[in-house]
Formats: structure tokens, C-alpha cells, sequence
């Protein structure tokens, strides 16, 4: 359930998305403003005595002002630093983060905060759902990606030899706080590669987000657009709704890994060096063709796929010779169930849905249209 708000985040008034709440699941914020900082005790709260700061390299400066501050406001308060991007999202780093928990002996009360992109929230979230079998955790969010999809959801993990995201647990943030002041020191190949999930966000439930994103490709692709906060902010809501709803992926959330089947294949095959957002482009587009051969979705709406994405500068193929190594990768998807690989398509637009068992030859004719 979130809560909507009538304007996007402004100077003064952060956006306050609710989610969670329901079946069990305790509720929590995501805020999306300027200046959030300030926030951050009042999530810590008074329990806790030692607070660590997970943030990766690119943020060292960041990290640790966030520890100063808070061992100013009297909190034992640790920063660790990880490698930046995927490289962090390893049981060897995770097991450093324990080590260093460990060592500051971090108790129950204690809490994570993990400041950086997905990656960084992704194995901070892991680490806190880990330590002492779960403490509270803070998501900082400072990509586009992070702010609109991996911090929101208590998705967290780590990859290994086999493949993306293979070791997590479901252990949601206390809260999340979008600082759109973060954005300004994103490089414009990070701010492109988080656009891939805003318009993933529009494709399976609000399509209003792709056509801000085409008045206006070239201002979708930086932090001073004039519809940065909106198009977060729509994003982030489509996230909470579908995960207040299925925390764990017993259905509906399956939603969200529009594209991924696929993506986390060329992730894997990359070794992790192409960006996931880059990655589920290259899905998306596979996807609407799947649906599009399954006779699900319709011409003009899979033809939207490639025009939206090429206009924000996401690629739209991958190279044709490797579809043997990335077929078998996808039949261990997570949503795979036995032998039975399974893909969310379209039929239509905002109307995702799953395709089961499709037929070789179809999934082999897909590939053929984002085959470079
Ligand atoms: N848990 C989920 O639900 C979920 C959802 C989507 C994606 N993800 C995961 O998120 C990860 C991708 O996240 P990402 O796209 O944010 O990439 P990332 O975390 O790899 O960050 C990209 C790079 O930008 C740097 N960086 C981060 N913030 C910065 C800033 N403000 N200024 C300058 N540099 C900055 C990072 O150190 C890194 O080098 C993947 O591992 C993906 O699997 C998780
Ligand atoms: O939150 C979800 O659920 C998603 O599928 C969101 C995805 O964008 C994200 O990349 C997620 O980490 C993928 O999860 P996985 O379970 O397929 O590893
Ligand atoms: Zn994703």
C-alpha cells in the first residue's frame, strides 16, 4: 500500500511512498528529497549503541562523513568500506563486513546502513539480514537504480560463480532515504544504466513514466531534468505497491524481473562488468519479443521497447554467438521451477503476465531480435 502524495519532492518537503505493513511485515518509509540526512538518527533510534556505515569505494569521502556525524550525535559508529559496483556483492566481502560487525561487537540493537548503489544496498542488506540472523538496516540509496528499485523491497544478496543473486535473504530496510543530491556525482553511464528500471516501472504498470521519458529523452537522462523527482517517485511507488503486497515472491512480485531472465544471463556472461541496468535493457527487449512471437503483445507496444530505450542511450543487443551459454544460465533463474523455465511478458501494456515452457524455437527467435 503506498501513499500518494499531489506533488513531486521538493527543496522542503520530502515524499514520504509507505510500504509494507501488511501481512506481517512491518511498515516502513521511503523518502525522496534534498538534505535527508538529518533523517537518519530518528531510523536509528535509541536502541542502538553502534551504528556501521557500509558504503563503497567511490563514496569513501560520504561514508565517512555519515560516521562522524553520527558518532557526533553519540553513536559508536563504524564506516566499511567495500569495493565499488558488483565486485562488492561477494561472500568473501560479505564475510569482511561480519568480521568488522564482530570486531566493533555489534549486538541485536546495532544497526547497518548501507550508503552506495544497488550493489552496495544489495550486500549491506545481506549483511544485516546475516549478522546475528537479522538487525535493523538503513538503505541510503545515491543511484537512480537504487533509489527507485534495489533499496526499496528487502531484496538482498550477493552473487556466486553460478550466477547473480544466488545467496539473500528477504529482510526489508527500516527505512529508505533518497537524497536526490546524490545524483549530481552519478557519471551519466550509471544515471542511463537506473533509467533501465524507471522504464521497466512504465512498461509493467505505469506507462505515464514513458511518456515523460519521451517528451524529453535527453532531460530523463540527468538529475536536473524537470521531471527527475516524478519519474523517481512513480517508479518507487509501482516498487512499493507490488512489494507490500507480495514480500516474497509467492506471485505478483515476479513483475519486477520483467527483462531479468535474460539480464542476469548476460551479467553472468560479462562477469559482472556490463552494468545491470544496461543488462536489463537488452532484456526488455527480448521480453516484448517473446510476448510479441507469443502472440501476446502487440506490435507497437513491443516496437516502444527499442525507441524508448535507444532514446536514453541503453543498448538494445547483445552479441548473437553466445545464446547456448545464456540459455543454460537462464534455466537456473529463480523463477524457473524444475525444468520449467518461465518468463514475465506483456499482453499489453501495463499488463505483465508470466509465459511458461516457452517453445525452444520461439525463445531462439527472440534472441534473433536483439542478436548484434
Ligand atoms: N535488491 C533489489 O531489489 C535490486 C533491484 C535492482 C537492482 N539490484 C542490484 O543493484 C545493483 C546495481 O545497482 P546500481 O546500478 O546502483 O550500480 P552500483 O551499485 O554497482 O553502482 C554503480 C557505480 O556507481 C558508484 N556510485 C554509487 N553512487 C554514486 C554516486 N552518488 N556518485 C558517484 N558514484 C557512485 C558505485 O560505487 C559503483 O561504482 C545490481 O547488483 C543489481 O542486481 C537489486
Ligand atoms: O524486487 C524484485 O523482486 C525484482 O525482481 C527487482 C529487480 O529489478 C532486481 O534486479 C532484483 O534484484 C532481481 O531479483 P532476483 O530475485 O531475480 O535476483
Ligand atoms: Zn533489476
Amino acid at each position: 500500500m503506498t501513499e500518494q502524495s499531489a506533488a513531486p519532492a521538493d527543496e522542503q518537503t520530502p515524499t514520504r511512498i509507505q510500504v509494507g505493513g501488511t501481512a506481517g511485515t512491518d511498515p516502513y518509509e521511503v523518502l525522496v528529497g534534498r538534505s535527508l540526512l538529518g533523517e537518519l538518527a530518528g531510523l536509528i533510534g535509541a536502541d542502538a549503541k553502534r551504528v556501521a556505515v557500509i558504503h563503497p569505494e567511490a563514496l569513501a569521502e560520504t561514508g565517512e562523513a555519515i560516521r562522524a556525524d553520527l558518532a557526533d550525535q553519540g553513536y559508536e559508529a563504524v564506516a566499511i568500506q567495500v569495493p565499488n559496483a558488483e565486485e562488492a556483492k561477494t561472500a568473501e566481502v560479505a564475510a569482511y563486513c561480519w568480521k568488522a560487525l564482530g570486531t566493533s561487537g555489534f549486538t541485536r540493537s546495532d544497526v547497518v546502513v548501507g550508503v552506495g548503489g544497488g550493489a552496495t544496498t544489495d550486500l549491506a542488506g545481506f549483511v544485516a539480514a546475516t549478522w546475528l540472523r537479522g538487525v535493523r538496516w538503513i538503505a541510503v540509496p545515491t543511484t537512480v537504480l537504487g533509489m527507485v528499485d534495489a533499496a526499496v523491497g528487502g531484496k538482498t544478496g550477493i552473487n556466486t560463480a553460478e550466477g547473480k543473486n544466488l545467496v539473500g535473504a528477504f529482510h526489508p530496510p527500516a527505512g529508505v532515504l533518497c537524497d536526490l543530491g546524490a545524483l549530481d556525482s552519478l557519471g551519466v553511464h550509471d544515471y542511463v544504466s537506473g533509467l533501465a528500471e524507471v522504464i521497466k516501472a512504465g512498461f509493467i504498470a505505469d506507462p505515464e513514466i514513458l511518456a515523460l521519458i519521451e517528451a524529453d529523452p535527453e532531460a530523463a537522462r540527468s538529475p536536473q531534468g524537470p521531471h527527475t523527482a516524478e519519474l523517481l517517485e512513480r517508479s518507487i511507488r509501482v516498487k512499493a505497491d507490488v512489494v507490500s503486497s507480495d514480500l516474497k515472491e509467492s506471485g505478483l512480485r515476479e513483475i519486477l524481473n520483467y527483462g531479468h531472465t535474460l539480464a542476469h544471463a548476460i551479467e553472468k556472461n560479462e562477469r559482472y562488468k556490463w552494468r545491470h541496468g544496461a543488462a536489463v535493457s537488452v532484456g526488455m527487449v527480448f521480453a516484448a519479443e517473446l510476448g510479441r512471437l507469443a502472440g501476446r503483445l502487440d506490435d507497437a507496444t513491443a516496437d516502444r521497447h527499442r525507441s524508448v530505450l535507444e532514446s536514453v542511450g541503453l543498448p538494445l543487443t547483445y552479441r548473437g554467438d553466445q545464446w547456448p551459454k545464456l540459455l543454460e544460465t537462464m534455466k537456473v533463474d529463480k523463477k524457473s521451477r524444475g525444468d520449467l523455465l518461465r518468463f514475465i511478458v506483456l499482453n499489453g501494456l501495463g499488463r505483465p503476465t508470466v509465459l511458461e515452457g516457452p517453445d525452444p524455437a520461439v525463445l531462439l527467435a527472440a534472441y534473433g531480435e536483439v542478436s548484434a
